[in-house]
């Protein structure tokens, strides 16, 4: 790794999951093995996030984060990273403008549960980020229908790609979005925190 950069071959496909990731859980492990198979992916990344800028509580520190990320997924393909901290931001099209300069040979897909994509219209330029990055979106439970219907659905809903054709997603040119639906995993941080199991 240069700088925290992970090592990446040209022509690799890559999924970036980024994510609070406080506390990673199994549903994250979940997403992570379903987007390799079904993307065909080389690698995917999980990019713990400084804080997520529509959060307004902050999350526990990275270190933190990073170490229980460590401890509960170890995966030949899985990369956890700190990448967002280290370059300074914590909005994804900045984060994807960086990555996309330092890797100009690599395939990225990026990675969302479905609840992600009912709120994606309020990212920081999320047009900008839809137009540059092939999408996953992998179901969750009870929000399936609300992210067919979201805003970015419904206005790039011409882009949209039959997950049948999954596995040419990290080829396919932008806008190109695909939701994945099957097995889904019920687990949330948020209910870990409620439990009382990740206490601050
Ligand atoms: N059980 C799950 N099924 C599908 N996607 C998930 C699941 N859990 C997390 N994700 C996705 O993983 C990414 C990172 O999620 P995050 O770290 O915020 O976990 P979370 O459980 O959603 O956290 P919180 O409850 O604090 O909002 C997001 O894209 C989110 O949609
Ligand atoms: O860029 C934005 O405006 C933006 C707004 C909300 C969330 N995100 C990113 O979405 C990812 C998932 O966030 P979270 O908190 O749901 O795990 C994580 O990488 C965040 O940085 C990004």
């Amino acid at each position: 790794m240069m700088h925290g950069f992970p090592i990446a071959e040209p022509g690799l496909r890559v999924g970036l999951l980024g994510g609070s990731f406080d506390p990673p859980h199994s549903g994250h492990v979940h997403i992570t093995r379903w987007a390799l198979r079904r993307f065909d992916l080389d690698q995917v990344w999980w990019l713990v996030s400084p804080g997520n800028p529509l959060k307004a509580e902050g999350p526990a520190s990275l270190e933190r984060r990073m170490a229980a990320c460590h401890a509960i997924i170890d995966h030949p393909k899985v990369v956890i990273t700190d990448l967002e901290a280290r370059i300074g931001t914590r909005y994804t099209a900045q984060t994807l403008d960086r990555i996309f300069r330092h890797y100009p040979g690599t395939r990225f897909v990026w990675l969302m549960g479905a609840d992600n994509l009912v709120q994606f219209h309020k990212w920081d330029s999320w047009d900008w980020i839809m137009e540059n990055v092939p999408i996953g979106v992998l179901s969750r439970p009870g929000e399936q229908i609300r992210a067919g219907l979201s805003p970015a659905a419904r206005r790039y809903a011409r882009y949209r790609r039959d997950a049948r054709r999954a596995r040419g997603l990290p080829f396919a040119e932008a806008p190109a979005w695909t939701l994945l639906t099957g097995r889904m995993v019920q687990e949330s941080s948020t209910r870990i925190r409620d439990a009382g199991h990740w206490p601050r």
